[in-house]
């Protein structure tokens, strides 16, 4: 009997039973509730087609290679087919007969066609295996370029571990569909029919009987499809609530540990492991359950056809090699029956991870760059002249007021100034406005009489610097990490260093052991905050935008800390035009005009001597400070 030697891995091999152990049914989870701020998972649900359909056109320009790959599959079931009428040939007139001499001519041509058809599996698989890897890259890199430019608030609503693994567990499930898929299916089309017409060939009376169980495998396979669909969503959804928790866990640790919250975090974890590990479970059972059942199947279908043969036999109509023969094709049949039966079980496990994944790829970036018909390209360098022409602004899905409400200002180059004003006031919002993260409901912004969405994105943001909360650190070296601030001519060390010193970071930075070489990263605590303040202010030299936007610059800094940032924060700011959003009002007191929003409103203007004499909210503010 000639066994099947195909494995799981093999593409070429008819596609492995996608619900017996596919990679994403380890991996689990349950029903569960949806917890404040997490992603609105599964908005929509695709159907198998219309996820193949948005997925497909990733494979353009690898398409003849796709078709190259099923060529190889043709030839690879080709001569297993051979190989087996071979093998028949060989039990009836060298083994059946003993005669050495019927040997040699058939175990020539079999080995010959083993050989072929070995260098044609190698050939298949390891082009296939460069296609769906290239898939993958595009798919991934489609993604992620589309989350970039996705609003804030998409990011405040969806969860980051749940992102992370929709890029790649996802990712994955969605090649198993296409590439995989399409591959897999073809192989185990043309096995069908090649195994198929062999075992007609050989004997086709024997052949129907046994054909007629081929719709049992189908109609077993179709009562399975809907339980698995749910089990996959559920994993799909555990896997990025899982990935979640562990990282907010990463990412909080100090605040875990300063408040005793170790526990609630391991219930944490805890309790969404026990939902991934019900899904698993659940996923393992219904896949074991399917197995079994084809199984027994499988087996009920081979006594069949051995009680059959042997009744063919002693009618003398069949010799053992034959039937030997029409059992290994049967044997070789049932796996590719099985395969196309579970293609539907496939393309639906894909859906979930399509469904996940379309929602990023379906979502609206708020703004994008104007149409060249009415682009205004900006030179180089804008002079910095901002002007805030009566904005209104509510949040996408917000169910709150206006975050801005009729705010007109106007900064010229050299301008300091300073907004300020209660907490939820609209200041972060005036800055995402200004950098067009989002288009005011109405009004108008215009940076040198421009509107700003009808400057290309990039020329927008060239021209402005911001300097948010949290300094932005690359896992990178000092060097990098200033050199960053301009793309074009790639900086040199000397002008980094000048940076450095105006930044007032030089000292420090030369004070390190690797100086310039260190590597500093993210949430690393290398540098305190007012150094890495000051390597961001020396990023901002470099880049020397016109304008310059600091949001809460001494904010989490001690009073020296804070002093020593504000001479380079002024050197900085020489000549451009500069919006510092702030609380600490002694920013304000050297301000040449300062803003005070309250719920959306402008509700003062002026400078620090007249809006103290004034005596109205800043005042209030200024009076109240530390
Ligand atoms: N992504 C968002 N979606 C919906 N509403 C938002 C969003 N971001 C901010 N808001 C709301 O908009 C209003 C203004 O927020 P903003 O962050 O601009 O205030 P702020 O003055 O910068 O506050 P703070 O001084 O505390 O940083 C607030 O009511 C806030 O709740």
């Amino acid at each position: 009997m000639v066994h099947d030697r195909r494995s799981e891995t093999d593409p070429l091999a008819t596609p492995a039973a996608p619900l017996t152990t596919p990679p994403e049914a380890r991996r689990p989870s349950s029903p569960r509730t949806q917890l404040p701020g997490e992603a609105p998972i599964l908005t929509r649900h695709v159907g198998p087609v219309e996820a193949f359909h948005r997925f497909w056109p990733l494979t353009r320009g690898d398409r003849r290679w796709l078709l190259t790959v099923i060529g190889c599959a043709v030839v690879t079931a080709l001569t297993e087919t051979a190989a087996i009428l071979l093998f028949a040939e060989l039990t009836d007139h060298a083994l059946a007969k003993g005669s050495v001499s019927a040997f040699w001519s058939p175990a020539g041509a079999w080995l010959a066609v083993a050989v072929l058809g070995a260098a044609v599996g190698y050939l298949g698989n390891s082009l296939a295996a460069w296609i769906a890897e290239r898939f993958l890259l595009r798919l991934r890199a489609r993604v992620f370029s589309h989350l970039q430019k996705l609003p804030p608030h998409f990011f405040q609503r969806n969860r980051r571990g749940d992102l992370v693994e929709r890029l790649t567990g996802d990712i994955d499930a969605i090649e198993r569909l296409v590439v995989s898929g399409v591959v897999g299916a073809s192989a185990a089309l043309f096995a069908t029919l090649f195994y198929g017409a062999a075992a007609l060939w050989l004997r086709w009376e024997l052949a129907l009987a046994t054909f007629i169980a081929a719709p049992l495998f189908y109609f077993a396979t179709r009562r399975f499809t809907g339980r698995i669909r749910q089990v996959t969503r559920r994993q799909r959804a555990a896997d990025g609530a899982l990935t979640s928790v562990v990282e907010e866990t990463l990412v909080n640790v100090v605040l875990t540990q300063a408040y005793n919250r170790q526990r609630d975090e391991e219930e944490r974890l805890v309790r969404e492991a026990r939902r991934w590990l019900r899904a698993s479970v659940a996923s393992a059972r219904i896949g074991a359950l399917y197995d079994q059942f084809i199984e027994v199947l499988e087996t009920l279908c081979v006594l069949a056809i051995i009680g059959l043969g042997a009744w063919e036999i002693s009618a003398g109509r069949l010799t053992l090699g034959q039937l030997l023969a029409f059992a290994a094709f049967i044997g070789y049949l049932y796996p590719p029956i099985r395969s196309l039966g579970q293609l539907g079980l496939t393309a639906t496990a894909a859906t979930a991870a399509a469904d996940r994944l379309l929602e990023v790829l379906d979502a609206h970036p708020a703004v994008a760059d104007p149409p060249p018909s009415r682009a205004v390209p900006l030179p180089d360098r804008a002079h910095g002249e901002l002007l805030v022409d009566d904005v209104t602004f509510r949040y996408p899905h917000s169910s709150q007021h206006a975050a801005l409400s009729s705010l007109s200002f106007t900064a010229r180059p050299g301008d300091f100034v300073v907004v300020t004003g209660p907490s939820g006031a609209g200041k972060s919002t005036l800055a995402a406005l200004l950098l067009r993260f989002y288009d005011p409901d109405t009004g108008t912004i215009r940076l040198d009489g421009i509107p700003i969405d009808r400057l290309p994105l990039s020329d927008l943001r060239r021209n402005i610097t911001l300097l948010p909360q949290e300094t932005l650190v690359l896992h990178d070296t000092i060097e990098r990490n200033i050199a960053c601030g301009r793309d074009a001519p790639t900086p040199t060390h000397d002008e980094v260093t000048r940076a450095a010193r105006a930044a007032d970071a030089h000292g420090f930075v030369s004070a390190l052991p690797d100086g310039y070489d260190t590597v500093i990263a993210p949430s690393t605590a290398a540098l305190s905050g007012g150094q890495l303040q000051r390597v961001a202010i020396a990023r901002a030299m470099l880049r020397d935008a016109p304008v310059l936007i600091l949001d809460e610059p001494t904010t989490g800094l001690d009073t020296l800390a804070a002093q020593r940032i504000l001479a380079p924060l002024h050197h900085l700011a020489a000549g451009r035009t500069t919006l510092v959003i702030t609380h600490d009002l002694d920013l304000a007191v050297a301000a040449d005009h300062i803003l005070v929003l309250d719920d959306g409103h402008l509700t003062e203007s002026g400078t620090h001597p007249q809006l103290l004499a004034r005596g109205g909210l800043y005042a209030e503010l200024f009076e109240g400070r530390e």
